[in-house]
């Protein structure tokens, strides 16, 4: 299906590194279809050949393993609007390179938060097509308050079925299998609650330090920037309760359910079980790529004073019968020494086991490169009663349109289910605001980690990685069922 694009915020970082290539990927594969028209707005002082000339270049930066044949006809597609997002005029202009009433109009705010409402606002004054699409990108919102009230304003301009709350991690191959790993597998659905799951981990730690970033990333931390959308995201996959088809409505609904069952933490469950870090300066890889990273509050545009957080570990329980006692270990980290990023499932161990040293059994789904893998205990290797551990392993390959490849093409096809609903993004929040609150009193106070370790000593009594407890390993007896 081909659409009208218009990115606003098209001279940014965003736009550079995701969108452009995303959408160089979707016209190699032919997937936008024959009346694609990309339209860029933004301040800069640009028209469509210059603004052209920046979008070849930033594809052949971010995108140069795309066709060059790919590349040059969406080059040839684009278009620019110069002028300040928040005025109806602005949008007008570029609403006025979408003649055909056949495809939708994707509006796609890649621009930084504070301007969202301002461009709502505008919508209000502007003839919108009744084919129009409004994708919202991270932070929607910076607190609970902040998130209903732009809901509240979307919703006076669009239907729900119109917002597109994106979260690119909903779109990662090994995300997106959760699904059809859990729900399509006799092998796993029956085992996946508290009697066969010990604990679960929710790892994304990061080399990359947030030097580039940093004016943005020192009015966010890792807390904001990765646990309130992309590891909850992630969470409510894994958790919710099976549901009645993968209509985004029967999706969404199940979402919603299991946000709303995580546990409120109190000033006490913040101490105990959440971590928030910032990394001193280090050295981050060995050898040939080791490179030197200056501390976090050396960075430009970083105020000490702010006690950003750059590395969070927090343990979630959830009201819900199905996973009582189950600890969900969400962990994230900048400047770390390596990429970890996986969703770990800790199996109890049997009851009544022949075999009483056995490894408990994990589950592993890592991320970029993606891996499934499972560890078995098996007895026929050398001596026949000796137990060994084997992995069974299976590598994906590389996820091909990008996690912003397939977002893009959800939202020009009208599904939602890449999104998050409303009260999604509402939740999010109400789980994340007092960890924030109590963290601002000082509870769990910032420690530091050396950029290239591990992360931090300190660890909140159910870390990541550490072995179920005893009492948690034991299998448990009763029902399962959400509520
Ligand atoms: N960068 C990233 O890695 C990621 C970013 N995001 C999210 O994407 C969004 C954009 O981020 P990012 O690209 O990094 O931000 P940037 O600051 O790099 O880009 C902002 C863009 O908005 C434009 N802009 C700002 N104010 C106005 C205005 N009043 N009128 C017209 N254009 C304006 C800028 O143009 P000009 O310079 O001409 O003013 C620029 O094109 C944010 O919500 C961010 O949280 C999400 C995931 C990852
Ligand atoms: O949204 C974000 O995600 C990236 C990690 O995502 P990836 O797809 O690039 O692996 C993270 O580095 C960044 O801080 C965060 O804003």
């Amino acid at each position: 299906m081909s659409a009208t694009i218009i990115v606003l915020g098209a001279t940014g970082d965003l736009t550079a590194r995701y969108l452009l290539p995303a959408m160089a990927q979707l016209v190699e594969r032919d997937l936008l279809g024959e009346e694609l028209v990309l339209v860029g707005v933004a301040n800069d002082d640009l028209d469509d050949d210059s603004f052209r000339a920046r979008v070849q270049d930033k594809l052949a930066a971010h995108a140069a393993a795309v066709d060059a044949g790919a590349r040059a006809d969406l080059v040839a597609r684009a278009h620019y609007v110069r002028g300040d997002v928040t005025q109806a005029s602005t949008l007008s202009a570029a609403l006025e390179h979408h003649t055909s009433t056949d495809h939708p109009v994707v509006l796609y705010l890649a621009l930084p938060h504070v301007l969202f409402l301002g461009v709502i606002d505008a919508l209000r004054q502007v003839d919108l097509p009744a084919d129009l699409r409004v994708v919202v990108e991270k932070p929607f919102g910076q607190d609970l308050q902040g998130a209903r009230t732009l809901n509240a304003e979307l919703a006076t301009v669009l239907r729900e079925d119109q917002i597109f709350r994106v979260d690119h991690f909903l779109a990662k191959q090994t995300v997106l299998n959760l699904i059809g790993l859990r729900f399509a597998n006799r092998v796993l659905e029956p085992l996946w609650d508290r009697h066969d799951v010990a604990a679960v981990d929710i790892v994304f730690d990061e080399s990359v330090d947030a030097q580039a970033r940093a004016a943005y990333y020192d009015r966010s931390g890792a807390l904001r920037d990765m646990v309130q959308n992309h590891l909850l995201q992630i969470l409510t996959l894994i958790a919710m309760e099976p549901p009645a088809s993968l209509d985004p409505t029967d999706l969404s609904e199940r979402k919603v359910e299991v946000l709303r069952a995580v546990q409120t933490l109190s000033r006490e469950d913040v101490e105990r079980n959440t971590v928030r870090a910032r990394y001193t300066a280090g050295t981050v890889g060995a050898g040939e790529k080791a490179r030197e990273v200056g501390a976090y509050v050396d960075a430009p545009g970083v105020d000490p004073a702010r006690e950003i957080e750059t590395y969070t570990e927090v343990t979630l329980h959830l009201d819900a019968r199905r996973w009582e006692g189950v600890p969900f270990r969400l962990r994230t980290g900048k400047a770390l020494a390596r990429d970890r990023r996986e969703v770990v499932f800790y199996f109890r161990p049997l009851e009544h086991s022949i075999f009483p040293d056995a490894t408990p059994n994990q589950l592993r789904l890592a991320l970029d490169p993606d891996r499934i893998s499972l560890n078995l205990n098996i007895n026929g290797l050398g001596d026949p009663f000796d137990l060994e551990t084997v992995d069974m392993g299976l590598e994906l390959p590389r996820q091909a349109p990008t996690p912003y490849g397939q977002l893009l093409l959800a939202i020009v096809e009208g599904d939602t289910r890449l999104s998050a609903r409303a009260e999604e993004a509402e939740e999010a929040w109400r789980i994340v605001e007092p960890i924030l609150a109590a963290w601002a009193d000082g509870v769990s106070p910032l420690v530091d980690y050396p950029a290239g370790s591990d992360g931090p000593a300190a660890s909140p009594s159910e870390a990541v990685d550490s072995p179920p407890t005893a009492s948690d390993a034991a299998p448990v007896t009763t029902a399962s069922g959400l509520g």
